[in-house]
């Protein structure tokens, strides 16, 4: 049986219009954005209750501070950022360029909280690296990248989706993170890669990254990705949408939090998933699309 809560807060609340803009200041978003901030070690951790998704070549400084004008307590994340461009940053730049070109990649406002910075990466030293250098920097959260199928990304060694494979790799990554910083860390994940698509598969990465490391939430947009040259926007198609699996982990992990992704696009959508449990819902803002 599936959880499901006794009350959920109806989303369309959320959903504000002033001139051609939606707005999100809604006083229950207000409160779960002050209640997850109130959170203690000896707190329950509770995941941001709606959040954007992370876009590469999208959510950059100025998206950010677009979607924050319109939405005072939606989580915002950065693109993904490859830990290792933020070492060669580091070293291959002197004194003040160092700091603005790093600032290129981490600076971000302080109307911008919440905030996550989301790493891409798979070696374990570079990311603890990258999430020591981010530190600094105030993010609310740090999140790992194992759900991106972009041939640039994937098809390079170990990275992206192609970390789904590798459970333990995951877990010692998360934990190397989590050392480095004292904001939650995350993960965004598919539910599978490839042939690799089984749910005790998919139970058998959440298993290992939440016991091996800190990570008690995961993002999962819910297909699988296909590793075979198709493009990023055809991996965003053709794998079919199974939300079972993201309820299915909702279920059988309860100390674990679990947001949605994937085909999340209109406010009833937002609304159907809070209804039947989801811990959190993350849209794809789309900026062609809004
Ligand atoms: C242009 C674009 C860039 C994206 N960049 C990232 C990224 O940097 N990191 C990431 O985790 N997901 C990225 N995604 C995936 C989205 O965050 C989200 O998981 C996905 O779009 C959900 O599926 P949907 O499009 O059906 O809503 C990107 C998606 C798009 C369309």
């Amino acid at each position: 049986m599936w959880c499901l809560p006794t009350v959920r807060p109806n989303v369309s609340e959320m959903f504000k219009c002033s001139s051609s803009l939606r707005r999100f200041h809604s006083p229950m978003l207000k409160q779960a954005t002050a209640a997850r901030f109130s959170t203690t070690s000896s707190s329950p951790y509770l995941p941001p209750l709606f959040s954007v998704a992370p876009m590469m070549e999208w959510t950059d400084n100025h998206y950010r501070t677009l979607a924050r004008i319109i939405t005072k307590h939606a989580w915002l994340y950065t693109e993904m950022i490859a830990a290792q461009t933020l070492i060669h940053q580091q070293t291959n730049l002197t004194g003040l360029l160092l700091v603005l070109h790093q600032d290129r990649f981490l600076a971000f406002s302080p109307q911008q909280h919440p905030i996550v910075l989301q790493l891409g990466g798979s070696n374990v030293e570079s990311l603890a690296k990258a999430a020591k250098l981010s530190h600094p920097y105030g993010y609310d959260e740090i999140n790992l990248n194992c759900g991106c199928p972009s041939p640039k990304v994937a098809g390079h060694g170990c990275f992206g989706v192609t970390l789904m494979l590798n459970p333990k790799l995951v877990g010692e990554a998360m934990s190397a993170i989590a050392d480095n910083t004292n904001v939650p860390v995350t993960v965004k994940c598919r539910i599978g890669v490839d042939d690799h698509d089984s749910y005790d598969e998919l139970c058998d990465f959440v298993y290992k990254v939440s016991t091996l490391s800190p990570t008690r939430h995961f993002i999962v947009h819910s297909r699988k990705a296909l590793l075979g040259g198709i493009s990023p926007a055809d991996n965003r198609r053709i794998p079919p949408l199974k939300y079972e699996y993201y309820y299915a982990l909702a279920r059988d992990f309860p100390d674990l939090k679990f947001t949605i992704n994937g085909g999340i696009t209109s406010v009833s959508k937002v609304n159907a998933a809070l209804e039947k449990g989801a811990h959190g819902v993350m849209p794809l803002a789309d900026p062609g699309t809004c």
